[in-house]
C-alpha cells in the first residue's frame, strides 16, 4: 500500500515535472521571432542597440528600415547594416529621417515604410529610439522633463498609434495570414524596474511604457479574436493576421546615448550604477532578440535584469509561469536587503558631500 502511494507519487511527479519543462520551452524550439523575408521598422537604427538590431535581422534575412533624425549617420549605418545582410540579391534597405517625438511624423514614417514595401505596412515594428537625461529631479528644468516623456513614451506611443492603425485594417495584408503574426515591440529599460537617484527625469516614461504594453496586450487580443470569430462579417473586418506586443528592458548599455547621458549624470546615479554590468550595442541586440524568439513578453537582456523583472511583474503577462513565480519569491527575499543597500549608498552620499548641485556632483 505504502509502496503503491510511493510509485504514484513519483508517476505525479514525472509528470508535474514534464509539463512544467514542456512550459519552460525546453520541447519546443518554435522561433517566435521569424524575420526572413519579412519588412522590420526600427527607430533609433542609427546608432546604438537599434543598430546592432538591425544588423542580426539584416543577417536573418529582414528587409530593413531605419529611422533617425541625423541624415549622415542613418547612411553610415544603412551600410553598415546592410554589410550583414544574408542575401544581398534579396533583402531591401531603406532609411527614413524624422523626429519620433512629433505624432504627424510617425504617420509619415508609417507612410513611407509602407509605400516602400510594395503597399503593405511592415510586419515587425520595434521602437528603439530613447534616450536619459539623469539628473537630480529639482535641478532639471520642467522642459526637460516634458521633453523626456516625448522623446521615450510619446516617441513609442505615438508609433504604437500608427502601426495599430495600419494593421488593423481589414486591407492590410490578409493575404498573408500564414506567415505569423505582426509583432510590435518597445524598447524600455530596467530603470522603470527600480528607483535610482537621478534618473527621475527619464524612470517615468520607461514605466509608462510597460503600462502601454499590458494595455496594448490586452487589446490586441479583440483583433486576434476578430479573426476567428464564427460570423463572417466579423471576420470580414478582421486584420490579416494575428498581432502581438512586446516590451524589452534592457541594463546599461555603452552606446553614444549612454556616453552623452553621463555628462549630466549625478555621482551618486553613477554610484548605484556600479552594480549592473554594461553590455555592447551587439551583445544586448542579441540577447534581446533570443528573449524574443523564445516568445517573450517582456524581455530582458542580461541575468539580474531577469530578477528585477520577475520581482516586478504584478498583473504583467509572465514568459513562463513556474519560473517566473519561483524567481519573484526568490527576488521579494532579495530586496530585503538590495533596497536597503541602495538607499544606504545615497543617504551616504548626502551625509559626506551635502546636496550637491548637478554640475558638482557629476564630478
Ligand atoms: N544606453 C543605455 O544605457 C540604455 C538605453 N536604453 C534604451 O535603449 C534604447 C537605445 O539606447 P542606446 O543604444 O543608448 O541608443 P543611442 O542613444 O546610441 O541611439 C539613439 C538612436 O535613436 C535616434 N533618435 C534619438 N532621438 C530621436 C528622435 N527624436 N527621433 C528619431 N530618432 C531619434 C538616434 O539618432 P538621431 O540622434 O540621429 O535622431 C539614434 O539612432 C533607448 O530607448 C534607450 O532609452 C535602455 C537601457 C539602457
Ligand atoms: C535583484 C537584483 C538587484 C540589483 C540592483 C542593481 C542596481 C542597479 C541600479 C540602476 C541601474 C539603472 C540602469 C539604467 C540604464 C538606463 O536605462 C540608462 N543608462 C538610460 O540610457
Amino acid at each position: 500500500m505504502a509502496g503503491g502511494l510511493f510509485w504514484a507519487s513519483v508517476v505525479l511527479a514525472v509528470i508535474i515535472s514534464v509539463f512544467a519543462l514542456d512550459i519552460m520551452g525546453l520541447f519546443s524550439r518554435k522561433n517566435h521571432l521569424e524575420v526572413d523575408g519579412k519588412t522590420v521598422l526600427l527607430t533609433g537604427g542609427s546608432t546604438g542597440m537599434g543598430r546592432g538590431v538591425a544588423k542580426i535581422l539584416a543577417k536573418k534575412g529582414a528587409n530593413i528600415v531605419i529611422v533617425a533624425r541625423n541624415q549622415q549617420r542613418l547612411a553610415e549605418a544603412v551600410k553598415y547594416i546592410s554589410a550583414s545582410a544574408k542575401d544581398t540579391s534579396k533583402q531591401r534597405f531603406h532609411t527614413i529621417s524624422a523626429d519620433v517625438t512629433k505624432p504627424e511624423e510617425n504617420d509619415r514614417i508609417m507612410a513611407e515604410a509602407t509605400k516602400w514595401n510594395h503597399g503593405q505596412p511592415p510586419d515587425i515594428v520595434w521602437q528603439v529610439a530613447g534616450g536619459a537625461h539623469p539628473a537630480l529631479f529639482k535641478d532639471t528644468p520642467i522642459e526637460v522633463l516634458r521633453s523626456q516623456m516625448d522623446m521615450n513614451y510619446w516617441g513609442a506611443a505615438y508609433l504604437a498609434h500608427t502601426t495599430l492603425n495600419a494593421w488593423t485594417k481589414p486591407s492590410a495584408g490578409s493575404q498573408d495570414a500564414s506567415t505569423g503574426p505582426r509583432q510590435f515591440i518597445m524598447t524600455s529599460s530596467v530603470a522603470a524596474l527600480l528607483g535610482a537617484a537621478g534618473y527621475a527625469p527619464y524612470c517615468p516614461a520607461k514605466a509608462a511604457m510597460r503600462s502601454l504594453a499590458d494595455t496594448l496586450r490586452s487589446e490586441v487580443n479583440i483583433y486576434n479574436g476578430s479573426r476567428r470569430s464564427k460570423d463572417p462579417s466579423v471576420r470580414a473586418e478582421a486584420p490579416g493576421r494575428d498581432i502581438s506586443i512586446h516590451l524589452v528592458m534592457p541594463g546599461t548599455i555603452t552606446s553614444p546615448g549612454f556616453e552623452n547621458e553621463n555628462l549630466t549624470k549625478h555621482a551618486v546615479t553613477k554610484l548605484l550604477e556600479k552594480d549592473d554590468s554594461p553590455q555592447t550595442e551587439d551583445e544586448v541586440a542579441a540577447a534581446a532578440v533570443k528573449g524574443l524568439e523564445s516568445g517573450g513578453f517582456i524581455v530582458t537582456t542580461q541575468f539580474i535584469a531577469s530578477l528585477l523583472r520577475a520581482g516586478m511583474l504584478g498583473g504583467s503577462a509572465r514568459n513562463n509561469w513556474l519560473l517566473d513565480t519561483l524567481m519573484s519569491w526568490v527576488v521579494a527575499v532579495a530586496w530585503l536587503f538590495i533596497g536597503p543597500d541602495m538607499d544606504a549608498k545615497v543617504f551616504n552620499y548626502g551625509k559626506k558631500y551635502g546636496a550637491k548641485n548637478v554640475e558638482e556632483g557629476a564630478k
